[in-house]
């Protein structure tokens, strides 16, 4: 995997970059679409490329590892020849998800004992394991095992659990120099940098992972529901140590605002299930700000979504048509619901990086900032 920084912003640490993976190339600033599964819920793979207009979407080790297995997966050669998607795909390694959706998950220096959320069957899965799940599954991005400690942690609980995910990444770089890829793309790992919101720790921890000299590096434990302005400071803490020229990549971030914000401390890549989960649910993400299509005051608003949005998908569409759709409970809502929010992210870090290359994205963030949080 390669990275070129092609500029900063001249008023903030925004960048402007390109990744190339063997799938294909990714501009940043970047959103990348969750498809936890295999899909992004409610769309096609063909609505995710031409309408949404994705260049990356995320798997999940634990679901894909549950589900389909991983047989499936090897003998379908990959999940890109399984689900069809043949550009660059980020599988998350699970660690998260253990922790938020296994039931009676024990965590110890091996690995984490859990039970399968949806038999209850009972796994182990370890950074050695987790490193040969991500082979199975052939993703051009896999991310390193971490505990994300829970929102708020004691300090001596966060220290430690961030010492236990630094030991954990030891063992991801051994095994993945130790195995190949399983369908001979080049596989690239991404280290996570923990510490919760403890100034000493998010700094040890950035250190520690910049170490490393991965090929990109990725900010975890954050958007777990600390004050926006907590998260602000630890990423800009931690972007400020890790190193200029590898992409970094904050998960799970974020509201459109948020994602300009961290885009202006020198994030470069992002994941979040709130487009799709929220759209699903009737939230709206537009450039005039957030609108719940559910309100009754959309029920005889014939103009579409959202007049400066250029995703045709969505374009054809009226306010009140889509009112209807989610009241009347039809899947077509949370299709075009989540094909407009994925296709508005994907125009949003689009226009930043116009922003960050004509050097003026600082000025334009701050009003912009605004504009999106609007109610309407
Ligand atoms: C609560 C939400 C999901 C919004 O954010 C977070 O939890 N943010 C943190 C996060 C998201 N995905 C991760 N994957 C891994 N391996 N580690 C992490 O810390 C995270």
């Amino acid at each position: 995997m390669n990275f070129e920084l092609i500029t900063t912003d001249s008023g903030s640490n925004a960048r402007a970059g390109k990744i190339t993976t063997a799938h294909g190339e990714i501009e940043t600033p970047i959103f990348m679409p969750v498809g936890t599964v295999g899909s992004v819920k409610a769309i096609t793979q063909e609505q995710v490329r031409d309408d949404v207009q994705a260049q990356i979407i995320l798997g999940n080790t634990y679901h894909l590892y549950l589900r389909p297995g991983l047989e499936v997966l090897s003998l379908a050669g990959g999940l890109h020849k399984f689900n069809g998607w043949d550009r660059p795909i980020l599988t998350d390694s699970g660690g998260y998800q253990v922790f938020s959706l296994a039931a009676n998950r024990k965590i110890k220096e091996e690995g984490v004992v859990f039970q399968s959320h949806i038999d209850g069957s009972k796994h182990l899965f370890t950074p050695e394991n987790v490193m040969d799940i991500q082979r199975t599954i052939g993703a051009d991005i896999i991310m390193a095992f971490d505990e994300c400690p829970p929102y708020p942690s004691e300090y001596r609980y966060a220290r430690k659990s961030m010492e236990l995910t630094h030991r954990w990444l030891d063992r991801c770089i051994q095994r993945l120099g130790d195995t190949q890829p399983a369908y001979g793309h080049e596989q690239t790992l991404f280290p996570i940098v923990q510490g919760s919101t403890y100034k000493d720790l998010r700094k040890a921890s950035a250190e520690y992972i910049a170490s490393r000299g991965a090929a990109g590096n990725a900010i975890g434990g954050l958007s777990v529901g600390e004050p926006e302005n907590e998260m602000y400071d630890m990423c800009g803490l931690v972007c400020d140590i890790l190193p200029k020229d590898k992409p970094r990549y904050l998960m799970g971030v974020g509201t459109p605002w948020n994602i300009l914000e961290n885009i202006a401390l020198g994030v470069d890549m992002f994941d979040c299930v709130m487009p799709t989960r929220n759209g699903r649910n009737g939230m709206l993400f537009t450039w005039n700000g957030v609108m719940n299509i559910r309100n009754k005051k959309w029920a005889t608003d014939f103009s579409p979504i959202d007049e400066n949005s250029d995703c045709f998908a969505t374009s054809g569409y009226s306010r009140a048509y889509l009112r209807h759709l989610f009241v009347a409970g039809e899947i077509l809502g949370m299709t075009l619901a989540s094909i407009h929010n994925l296709a508005f992210y994907l125009e949003l870090v689009k226009e930043a990086r116009r922003q960050i290359l004509a050097g003026t994205f600082a000025t334009w963030k701050t009003g912009m900032v605004q504009q999106l949080k609007t109610r309407l």
